[in-house]
């Protein structure tokens, strides 16, 4: 997935709140999103689950299946917990098994006859993780996953977005805390000045040479691009 020269504002003569975010998106990676309050994480977060489109530039490359779990989860509608669960793995094509899975998976079992207004906003926000979670999503975006979170969930939690990476997965987490220091691998980028760079420029790179017939070389760096790595034919 790229954002190509991607700038965002809510309204016309608004600031803008991102501009020139050009990004690859690399399949199977955990990445990170940090920066100050307002400095438009959020907005980078929807813009790359397509719950707003770019004003200028453009979005390519999304999978089919994404998961988005926004900042708030809209707690104020009159269903239960397992009706709107059901109705959102209904909407997904998604057996309602897979309910109960991601429910004992988050520790949100005894809670899911409850209904949402009468939840408590930690258990409100592992009502929008599990509907984000269910129908194993290509790209899951996380907004603030472990704001409110009780201690067993939130230390579950970085160990089940590594699982989802390892089974291709791309998951974006805006993260203020730092719940996911310990995982191997995740990639950050920091958001400031209405940009966005690559907080790992300073990790060493290590530059790998690969030898193959010229014919398939082209579908070599296409593909290593898309995986967000730097690749070029000499
Ligand atoms: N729906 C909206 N309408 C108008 N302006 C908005 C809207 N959402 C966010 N903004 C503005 O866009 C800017 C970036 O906000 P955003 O929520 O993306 O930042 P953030 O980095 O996620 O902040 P925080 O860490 O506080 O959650 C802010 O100036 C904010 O006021």
């Amino acid at each position: 997935m790229r954002f190509d020269q991607v700038a965002f504002r809510y309204r016309r003569r608004a600031p803008w709140v991102l501009h020139d975010v050009t990004l690859t998106v690399p399949r199977g990676r955990i990445i990170e999103v940090n920066g100050r309050n307002g400095a438009g994480k959020s907005t980078l977060l929807r813009l790359v689950a397509g719950v707003v489109p770019p004003v200028r530039g453009s979005v390519t490359g999304r999978p089919s299946a994404v998961g988005y779990a926004p900042e708030r989860f809209p707690a104020g509608q009159p269903f239960t917990a397992r009706a709107y669960l059901g109705h959102m793995a209904a909407v997904r094509g998604v057996p309602p098994a897979h309910i109960g899975d991601w429910a004992e998976r988050l520790g949100f079992t005894d809670l899911l006859d409850t209904r949402l207004p009468d939840l408590s906003k930690g258990s409100a926000h592992k009502a929008g993780l599990i509907q984000a979670l269910l129908a194993a999503p290509g790209l899951l975006i996380l907004d603030e996953p472990f704001a409110g979170l009780d201690a067993r969930t939130r230390t579950a939690l970085p160990a089940l977005l590594a699982e989802l990476a390892s089974e291709g997965s791309t998951v974006i987490v805006s993260d203020h805390q730092g719940d996911l220091r310990e995982v191997p691998g995740v990639m950050r980028w920091q958001v400031a000045e209405g940009t966005v760079t690559d907080g790992d420029l300073t990790e060493e790179h290590a530059v790998v040479e690969v030898v193959l017939p010229r014919s398939q070389a082209e579908d070599l760096v296409t593909r290593l691009k898309a995986d967000g790595y730097e690749a070029r034919c000499r």
